[in-house]
């Protein structure tokens, strides 16, 4: 059963409106990539799927009973404050220590649980918020940037550690990432998201559509062109992308 699904979504802020007429969905299991430019609309629909952005227009649905886990876009947690990694994932979730060092585990830190937070590398810190957001065991895991800040191999490595998750956990994951060399080898599908959705389908179908050669230009060379987005193309919202990729 689908575990997401929004239907023809619209999120405005004031007279701004930042998505419209947005359709997409997650299936079990998959591992989803947004991709788009900065202000494109990422985190407002994340934001609408977990209920936390109101829909000016269309819905969104989840599989009754649905468990999600969210790693945020950021998460500051004042250095002067002593607070070690077990107290932090108590904090909002009853919890035991054991379920704690499970988590960690699966987030590929296992010996974190008595460390500072304020201690913690960037890598590590993101680690331990994915382990706080497994901890749950979710159906779907919802990523915002989780590897901001991290050096390349850092990130490549919290990708792979992604998905290990899915194949042990079994686990949908729905991801903003800007690191596309990185994501288009780790998703099973990518959305190309600019206020609307540009283009969809699989890495290799939507590397080639023309839409999204619009936004990053090709090649890994592409990913400094997601910050100097022009956005020159034509909005068709009813352009098949499988189509539009031949
Ligand atoms: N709570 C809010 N109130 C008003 N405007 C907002 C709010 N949240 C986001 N916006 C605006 O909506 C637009 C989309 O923001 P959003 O954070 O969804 O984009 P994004 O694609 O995730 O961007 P980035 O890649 O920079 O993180 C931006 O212009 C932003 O300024």
């Amino acid at each position: 059963m689908t575990l997401v699904s929004v239907e023809n979504l619209s999120v405005r802020y004031g007279s701004n409106t930042v998505l419209s007429h947005v359709d997409m969905a997650v299936e079990p299991g998959e591992i989803v990539t947004i991709v788009g430019p900065n202000g494109s609309g990422k985190t407002s629909l994340l934001r609408a799927i977990i209920g936390a952005t109101r829909p000016s227009a269309g819905h969104v649905s989840l599989k009754p009973g649905l468990k999600i886990g969210y790693v945020p876009q950021k998460l500051h947690v004042d250095p002067t404050l002593p607070i070690s990694v077990e107290r932090f994932m108590r904090l909002t979730d009853r919890v035991s220590g054991r379920q704690c060092v499970e988590a960690l585990e699966k987030a590929g830190v296992p010996d974190l649980l008595k460390r500072q937070m304020s201690q913690l590398s960037g890598g590590q810190f993101q680690r331990v918020l994915l382990a706080r957001a497994l901890i749950n065991q979710p159906d779907l895991l919802l990523l915002d940037e989780a590897t901001q800040g991290l050096d390349q191999r850092g990130s490549a490595s919290f990708y792979q550690q992604i998905e290990a998750v899915r194949r042990e956990t079994g686990c949908a994951i729905l991801m903003i990432s800007h690191e596309l060399h990185v994501v288009m080898s780790a998703s099973d599908r990518v959305i190309c998201l600019n206020g609307h959705v540009c283009c969809e389908g699989s890495p290799a179908v939507v590397a080639s559509a023309p839409e999204y050669r619009a936004l990053f230009g090709t090649g890994t060379g592409g990913a400094l062109a997601l910050y100097r987005h022009e956005h020159d193309h034509h909005h068709d919202h009813d352009a098949n992308p499988q189509e539009a990729a031949e």
